[in-house]
Formats: structure tokens, C-alpha cells, sequence
């Protein structure tokens, strides 16, 4: 639910709505009770009209569940607390979503300003006069940006020339649409997903405006400082896989079975360490994730590794020496959890489970800590010039793995559009059909979540298979720790008993899933 106290006073709650809404045009009234709780103001219960703005493609499947999108006028500042007056889920609370844009991306968008100012010596030696007068455009640019977020302003389409700006553009007339005609997407009132996206996009356009920074990377600095502090995280790492791979070729089913599920893991709680979570402040790996496992287990809320490694074990089985066994792993954060994601690999294909492993990255800098092409090349390089041999012995072989053509990099622009997954048939056939090609998807982390899920407000027993809305390339599973509140493939009763006992159980990370999906 996003709350939005400024002067315009309007909010927008993202909630389960009933079915009953969804007959018809887009646009219902409806009826909400809401309490308000403002400063010096009683607490009263009193009936507010409110308008609901339904999925455009729900009225389209009713048999999916009652999601919408709801638009709620109300006097500010107010602290609300809105319940369906047709028995859906109790609208309650402050969203996340709500706090993260209204906090945490003028912090990260601050931090970028920052990071551009102490660079500004590095920008004159390299670059002279021009290189600081860049530095001074984009800041202004990107000041500007942070008074239209924290103001509330309507979101503009992008003027830049890179190949994804019609699509982007495309997509700001789409959400118009959506809306009444007197009213424009903005950034406290359109959904969560798009206005996040958009802020990487257009700090990216402030960058490509300005030459000679158009590729220069403002996260670059906060990534790989995370990955020197979690040097003793990836000592301990590089140094078990090299342990394990020595007697590789003698461990029995059972013994692979059992590395398996825990490199697995420990890819899943790599998956802590993002720095947009923690709007750019240090989030790194302190202490080696394996001696751990056994005490996080309880926290893997769905635990479906069973059934990957049955399609993994049963592909090796099956194959002849002309065959491949394609896995593809959908990268998310560069530093420690890029590290757990190539011993994952690595131990697949010398296990030989698998015989190539694709991975796939951000074109332009994302989320603060996404891995783009360069991070991963950097990632390798830095392994290998590593003083620790175990370390070096790793980079060594990762770097002669990608010379041999069994780790392959690919990078697409969808996957820094913010379309959700569903869609990527249509607006990416391209890379849809490279992932028909693999026998295993892995999506790591938060964000390809809420890409997989259409970032809905699904009840948490919604089956995974339901929520990806028929995007199914290929067998898929999601490792991901929970620090956004969508969830679903959960028990009954299971999400509920969180909900008194530990009100941020969806956000706070110390939750994950291992969530596969075998059906085409
Ligand atoms: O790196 P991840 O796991 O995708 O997480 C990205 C972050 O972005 C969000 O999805 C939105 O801010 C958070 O919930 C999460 O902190
Ligand atoms: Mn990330």
C-alpha cells in the first residue's frame, strides 16, 4: 500500500480487491472505510469513495485473482488504515513501497550526487575543463530529478538515444492510459515497479547527456568496495570449492546430492547482500555462509530443491557425450553474491550436471549493485590477481571456462526495462527464445521476483506456476531473500502467522524461497 502524504493528499493502495470489481471498464467507484489517525485527530471511522483502477488484463482472465490498484483521496497528513467494505484483504498500514520512495531513493539519488562530486578531480585529469563542466551538468540534472520524485511530479518520457527509449516511452503511455484523462503517471501515484526502474533509467540518461560520463558507472565505487569487505566470505568459499573439487570425480549420488544443496543455499542467502536495500550503505558478506546453513534452514520459507536437482541429476543421466545441459542463471548483485553464483556454477559443470552455464546481466548500472558485463569481467580479473591461491585458483579457472565457451555472458536490455516478465515473449522474443533454450533458469534475488510475479499483491497461497502469468521459457526457479512484500506458493496459514508475530518479514531479508516451476 503506498500512502502518499504531500499536498496533493492522494494515495495509492495497492491491495487484493474483490472479484466483484472486475466486470466492466476500468474504472469503478467503490466504497472503503478507513480510519484516520492523524496528528490530534481521533481516531473515527468514517466512509471514503475511492476509485480502483483494475489490471487491464484482468477483465481479460477472471479466473485470476482479484488484484487492482486503488487510488485513495484522503485529508493529509493522515496515517490510514483502509479495509474493503466487500471482505478483500485489510488494506493496513504504511506500504514499503510507500517508504522507498519516499525515503530510500532520494537517499540513493543523494548518494549518486555525492559520488559524482569527490570524482570531480578523477574527471579534470582525465578528461580537463570538459569532464568537469559533465560533472556539473549531470548533478544539476539529477538534483532536479530528486525535487520531481520528492514533489511528486508527473514522469516524463526519456530523451536519449539508446535503443530501449521507445520502449520506455511506450510504456509512460501505456501507464497514461491507464488513468483518468486529467491525470498523469507520477511518481507516488503509478505502480511501485515502473517508478523504481524509471529512477535507474533516468539517472542513466543525466549520464549519457553528458559526455565524456556517459559510461561511467556511479555505482561502481560502492560495489566493489562490498566486495573487498567481504574478502573473508570469499577466502572461505573459493577455498571449500576448491577442497570439494579435487575429489569430485569420487563422491557418490548422494554425496552430490548433498554439495548441491548446499552451494545452493548458499547462492540463495548470497542473495542478502544488495546495496539498494540498504540505499547504498555497506551491506556486505562478514562472515562464511556455509557454517551457517543448517541454522538458516527454517528461514526457506518454499524449499524446492529437491525437484531441481531431480531435473538436474535425471538430464545428466539421459545424456550422451553429444548432448547439452544448458543452465542459466539471471544474475543479480555483483561482490559476494556474484561469487557464490560462479562456485553454483562452477560445481554444476565439474560435477558435470550440466555442460554450459549462461549467465545473464544489466546493460547499464541498476539497483546500485546489479552485475553488469563490466563488474563481471572486473569480478574475474580481481580473483585471479587474488593474493590467496585458492582465490586466484578460482579467477583462473572461471576466466578458462569463459575462453572454452562454457560460461557465456549475455546481456539484453529487457532486463533493465520495467516490464514484467510475462511480457518478455512480446517485447523480447529475442531473448525469450535464447532461454527456450536452456534446461534450467535460475532468477536470483528481489527485484526478478517482483519481475516474475507482476509485482502483485497475490495471496500468499497463490501456486508460483499462477503468478508467473504463462512465462515458462523453461523449467525456472527463483532463489531469492524477501525484501519486497510479494509473495506467493505459500501454505496455508503459513504468510498469516507472520503477519502479528513479525510484521516485516516480507522486507527485512532474513527470509528466502527456492521456489522451481518445471511446467511449459
Ligand atoms: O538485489 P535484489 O535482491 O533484487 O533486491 C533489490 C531491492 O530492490 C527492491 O526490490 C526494491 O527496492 C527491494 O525490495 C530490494 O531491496
Ligand atoms: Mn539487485
Amino acid at each position: 500500500m503506498l500512502i502518499e502524504d504531500t499536498a496533493r493528499c492522494a494515495c495509492v493502495i495497492s491491495g487484493a480487491v474483490p472479484l466483484c470489481y472486475s466486470a466492466g471498464g476500468r474504472w469503478r467507484r467503490c466504497r472503503f472505510r478507513w480510519r484516520a489517525a492523524s496528528r490530534g485527530q481521533r481516531r473515527t471511522n468514517t466512509t471514503v469513495g475511492v476509485k480502483l483502477l483494475l489490471w487491464p488484463d484482468l477483465e481479460l482472465s477472471p479466473c485470476r485473482p482479484p488484484v487492482g490498484a486503488v487510488t485513495l483521496r484522503a485529508p493529509a497528513p493522515v496515517r490510514l488504515h483502509a479495509f474493503s467494505s466487500h471482505g478483500g484483504i485489510p488494506l493496513a498500514g504504511w506500504s514499503f513501497a510507500y517508504f522507498t520512495i519516499k525515503d530510500r531513493l532520494p537517499q540513493i539519488l543523494t548518494k549518486v550526487i555525492d559520488t559524482l562530486h569527490r570524482h570531480k578531480n578523477e574527471f579534470f585529469e582525465e578528461h580537463g575543463e570538459k569532464g568537469i563542466e559533465a560533472e556539473k551538468n549531470t548533478i544539476s540534472i539529477l538534483s532536479k530529478l530528486r525535487n520531481e520524485l520528492q514533489t511528486d511530479k508527473p514522469l516524463v518520457p526519456l530523451d536519449d538515444k539508446l535503443c530501449d527509449v521507445p520502449l520506455w516511452n511506450q510504456y509512460l503511455e501505456y501507464q497514461q492510459n491507464l488513468l483518468d484523462g486529467n491525470e498523469q503517471p507520477s511518481w507516488f501515484q503509478s505502480p511501485w515497479l515502473y517508478v523504481e526502474c524509471y529512477m535507474y533509467r533516468r539517472i542513466h540518461e543525466a549520464l549519457v547527456h553528458n559526455p565524456p560520463l556517459d559510461d561511467y558507472d556511479v555505482f561502481k565505487e560502492a560495489k566493489v568496495q562490498s566486495f573487498f569487505e567481504s574478502q573473508q566470505a570469499i577466502i572461505a568459499l573459493c577455498t571449500y570449492l576448491q577442497e570439494l573439487l579435487k575429489n569430485i570425480e569420487d563422491l557418490d549420488e548422494k554425496q552430490l546430492q548433498e554439495e548441491f544443496f548446499r552451494l545452493l543455499q548458499v547462492s540463495l542467502w548470497g542473495n542478502k547482500c544488495d546495496l539498494s536495500f540498504s540505499a547504498g550503505e555497506d551491506n556486505f558478506q562478514k562472515a562464511s555462509s556455509l557454517k551457517a546453513l543448517d541454522n538458516l534452514k527454517t528461514f526457506i520459507l518454499v524449499d524446492d530443491t529437491e525437484d531441481i536437482w531431480s531435473l538436474l541429476i535425471n538430464s545428466k543421466k539421459r545424456r550422451t557425450s553429444k548432448d547439452v545441459t544448458r543452465v542459466d542463471i539471471v544474475l543479480d548483485n555483483a561482490g559476494y553474491e556474484l561469487i557464490t553464483d560462479l562456485v553454483l556454477a562452477d560445481f554444476l559443470l565439474s560435477s558435470k550436471l550440466v555442460t554450459e552455464i549462461h549467465f545473464h546481466g544489466k546493460c547499464i548500472p541498476w539497483y546500485v549493485s546489479d552485475t553488469t558485463k563490466q563488474d563481471f569481467n572486473w569480478t574475474v580479473k580481481q580473483l585471479q590477481s587474488a593474493n590467496n591461491r585458492w582465490i586466484s585458483r578460482c579467477g583462473m579457472n572461471w576466466e578458462g571456462s569463459i575462453k572454452k565457451g562454457v560460461f557465456v555472458y549475455h546481456d539484453h536490455m529487457f532486463w533493465t526495462l520495467p516490464h514484467e516478465f510475462c511480457s518478455m515473449a512480446q517485447v523480447a522474443t529475442d531473448l525469450y527464445t535464447e532461454l527456450q533454450k536452456s534446461h534450467l533458469i535460475i532468477f536470483k534475488g528481489d527485484l526478478n521476483y517482483r519481475k516474475l510475479t507482476g509485482d502483485r499483491k497475490w495471496e500468499f497461497t497463490v501456486p508460483f506456476h499462477q503468478a508467473l502469468n504463462k512465462f515458462h521459457p523453461a523449467p525456472l526457479c527463483s532463489l531469492r531473500t524477501l525484501k519486497s512484500d510479494v509473495q506467493v506458493g505459500l501454505k496455508p496459514g503459513q504468510g498469516e502467522q507472520f503477519v502479528t508475530s513479525e510484521p516485516d518479514w516480507m522486507i527485512c531479508g532474513k527470509y528466502g524461497v527456492v521456489q522451481f516451476d518445471a511446467s511449459l
